[in-house]
């Protein structure tokens, strides 16, 4: 239990509205998490700027510490000096040990670049974590030549001992549960002898834009990525530029305080909205729109404006899960159903997300049902309650989204929302200004 699930519950701000109100939101975790790891496999010193400070990037920065780089932080400009490049530098029986805390990204990029190494790299994680799936990535990374010993279990704690140098060629893996099984291996392909040759075989590929985000930002550094045949990538061999890049806003981090505009009429700005991106994030503009807002994008600033009233959606998100707790707040706000699908997949998150909002918005009197691949939620009359977020920071985000309209909403362990935005109570009552504080 972390020292932040022992402080008392947040008591989730009311508003009044309408809102007008500039965000700075942090940088994307997801891209900070393939900068660095990326980084750590380049040829040379390279730069993040505007990266993101929180628990999950700290966790991908220790971690490729711990396999041999070196991550400088200056505010939000990082500087990473890569892995030797030499697999046989550290060498030794002593385990590497690599907290991945909750961090998806973490635990399943960093097998395969463990394999890189000759040292056994030992992966943890909380409790939560040790649930989440990774099977099939560490299949994968077994067939590319490493010893994998996890028990059979298929979860963390797992240990990845390297052949140092990978072969690569033809790899299978079943991504159907997540993406980042894909992208781990997309990643360090480069750096295998014969490249990779990755194959999806499952029947469905969730979060599709994140491995588009994998495949551009390899091109970018220079890794030539062939992915004109479906399902399938391949890596050519060779080396990963070095490069001094700009990370963009965090846009599935913008969703709540975007979502709030809707909730209580008036307007939200986020400044850097990228005009092209692969963050599923991008798609917030056109679904906020169809749930009532008016989107509008100028000069690299995207200002979200609502009435107050909230229409329910009918929507496939599985190229997008990561937003679905957040849709899925506004949609308990709306003034018609909403039905989610496509989202099976999140599952296997932070938490088995489609549980936890069922029983949390049935909790504060609303009407959420499980389906077999995502929720039907039906507005009703809510009332306060104390929320529970299973170290799932989305979860207390989209209860935080709830209380601008509910009184009495409070967020057991708000200080979970520092797995991607460390301060989110601060932005939250920024965007508020003067709006009533919710009743204990
Ligand atoms: O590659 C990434 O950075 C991510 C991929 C997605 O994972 P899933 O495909 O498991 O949903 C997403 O939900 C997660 O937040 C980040
Ligand atoms: C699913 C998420 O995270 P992770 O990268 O840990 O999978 C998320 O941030 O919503």
């Amino acid at each position: 239990m972390t020292a932040t699930h022992l402080d008392s519950p947040w008591p989730a701000p009311t508003g009044s509205g309408p809102l007008d109100a500039v965000v700075e939101v942090p940088g994307s975790k997801s891209l900070t998490n393939r900068y660095l790891v990326l980084a750590a496999l380049a040829e040379h010193r390279g730069v993040l700027r505007g990266a993101l400070a929180s628990r999950d990037t700290l966790h991908m920065a220790r971690a490729l510490e711990s396999l041999g780089a070196r991550v400088v932080q200056d505010g939000s400009d990082w500087t990473v000096e890569p892995m030797p490049a030499d697999a046989d530098l550290r060498p030794g029986d002593e385990p590497v040990e690599v907290d991945c805390g909750l961090a998806g990204t973490v635990m399943r990029f960093l097998p395969a670049v463990a394999a890189l190494t000759r040292r056994p790299v030992r992966f943890d994680g909380g409790p939560t974590a040790r649930v989440r799936p990774m099977g099939p990535v560490l299949d994968a990374v077994r067939a590319l030549g490493a010893r994998v010993d996890d028990g059979g279990r298929g979860t963390l704690p797992f240990t990845v001992t390297g052949p140092g140098r990978v072969r690569g060629g033809q790899v299978d893996v079943d991504a159907s549960v997540s993406s980042q099984f894909v992208s781990g291996l997309l990643l360090a392909g480069a750096r295998f002898d014969q490249g990779l040759l990755l194959r999806h075989t499952g029947p469905t590929l969730p979060s599709v834009p994140h491995i588009e985000m994998t495949v551009a930002v390899l091109r970018a550094a220079g890794v030539e990525v062939d992915d004109s045949r479906p399902y399938i990538w391949q890596v050519s061999p060779g080396p990963i530029a070095a490069r001094d890049v700009r990370v963009e806003p965090d846009l599935s981090n913008a969703a709540p305080f975007l979502c709030a505009a809707l909730v209580l009429g008036g307007s939200v700005s986020v400044p850097g909205w990228p005009t092209h991106t692969t963050q599923p994030g991008g798609l917030l503009p056109e679904l906020l729109t169809a749930m009532g807002g008016t989107a509008r994008l100028e000069d690299g600033v995207l200002t979200m404006t609502g009435t107050g009233e909230v229409r329910g959606i009918d929507v496939d998100l599985h190229e997008a899960g990561e937003i679905a707790p957040t849709i899925a707040a506004l949609a308990v706000l709306a003034d018609s159903p909403t039905r989610l699908r496509g989202i099976a997949h999140i599952r296997g998150h932070e938490t088995d997300r489609l549980a936890a909002l069922a029983t949390e918005i049935t909790r504060l009197g609303g009407q959420a049902e499980q389906t077999t691949d995502g929720l039907v939620i039906t507005p009703r009359l809510l009332h306060g309650a104390r929320v529970e977020t299973y170290h799932d920071h989305r979860m207390a985000t989209a209860a935080a989204l709830i209380g601008l309209k509910v009184p009495g909403v409070e967020v057991v362990d708000v200080g979970t929302t520092a797995k991607t935005l460390p301060d989110f109570v601060g932005m939250w009552t920024a965007m508020l200004g003067d709006a009533t504080p919710g009743p204990r």
